[in-house]
């Protein structure tokens, strides 16, 4: 497998703040679906602005699908990975939702007689291409996440990072986005990489790996179903457990295996059996 990122002895920290990251290594393959976890403030937003040369690290290297930033791969790079923020409300450049996908594509100097089947094909992937006239201010808070994804993938991007991406949205929202990744990672498999930074363990209980990061050192690193039975360190670091789990500690249960919501509700239906 290809390291889509690969981070060696990062050394950074914001001026006046100290150091945050100090002789940090970390990699993500290609084709992988990574979350990052970690209490506010640990470091998670700051490493993926450091990966898109946003901030200015002091000393190691990174690597994208092997191509060192620097000034010169700054470009290069940022046309690989694209990025969703947390506030639906700041992401938006166009007038209406198919503006917004162009936006992106004209930068690119995409041709304007090939951009309609691009802007089409690109909100076909998120359910949205029944909005593309709408204005984005008249969309909810999961209908403006998913277009900022469209505008991404219309630009065919190798690595998708999710910083807090459902964070400000309703449960519905939420499942929205969610089953929409589902989709993406079912749709391009390891053409595609998804990086989701977020607080909520039961998305992160969908990735294939979980890195917990806490005040810029990497805790934890393993596959959710592992890294769940460790409800007392989660709580330890200031993370709570997905919600089966938290159940089934209240409850004086010491599972031996991760249960989801539903596998808990099959489980329970036995006890009452
Ligand atoms: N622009 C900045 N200037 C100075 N310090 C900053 C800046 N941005 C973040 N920090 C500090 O760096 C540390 C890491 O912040 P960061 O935003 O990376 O954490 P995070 O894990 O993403 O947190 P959250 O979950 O709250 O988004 C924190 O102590 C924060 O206060």
């Amino acid at each position: 497998m290809t390291d889509a990122i690969t981070i060696k002895n990062l050394n950074y920290g914001y001026p006046e703040q100290g150091e945050l990251f100090k002789d940090f290594n970390f990699s993500v393959q290609e084709g992988e679906w990574l979350a990052i976890v970690g209490h506010n403030g640990s470091g998670k937003s700051t490493l993926s602005k450091l990966v898109l040369g946003l901030l200015d690290f002091d000393k190691g290297e990174i690597d994208v699908f092997g191509q060192r930033l620097s000034e010169d791969t700054l470009a290069s790079i940022r046309a690989q990975v694209g990025m969703v923020f947390q506030n639906p409300d700041n992401q938006f450049v166009g007038a209406t939702v198919a503006d917004d996908v162009a936006f992106g594509l004209e930068n690119r100097q995409v041709p304007s007689k090939e951009m309609p089947a691009k802007i089409e094909a690109a909100l076909q992937q998120v359910g949205m291409e029944a909005y593309a006239e709408r204005e984005p201010h008249t969309l909810s808070g999961g209908q403006k996440q998913r277009v900022a994804l469209a505008s991404i993938l219309a630009l065919k991007p190798r690595v998708i990072i999710l910083d807090e991406a459902t964070a400000m949205l309703d449960p519905e929202g939420k499942q929205a986005v969610m089953a929409t990744l589902k989709e993406l990672k079912a749709r391009y498999q390891d053409q595609l990489t998804l990086i989701m930074i977020t607080h909520d363990m039961e998305e992160a209980a969908l990735a294939d790996r979980v890195a917990v990061i806490n005040d810029g050192q990497l805790v934890f690193d393993e596959q959710p179903e592992t890294l769940f039975l460790k409800g007392k360190q989660l709580e330890e670091l200031g993370l709570a457990q997905p919600f089966a789990m938290a159940l089934q500690s209240a409850l004086g249960v010491t599972p031996a295996t991760y249960r989801t919501k539903q596998e808990l509700a099959t489980w329970l239906s036995t006890l009452k059996a």
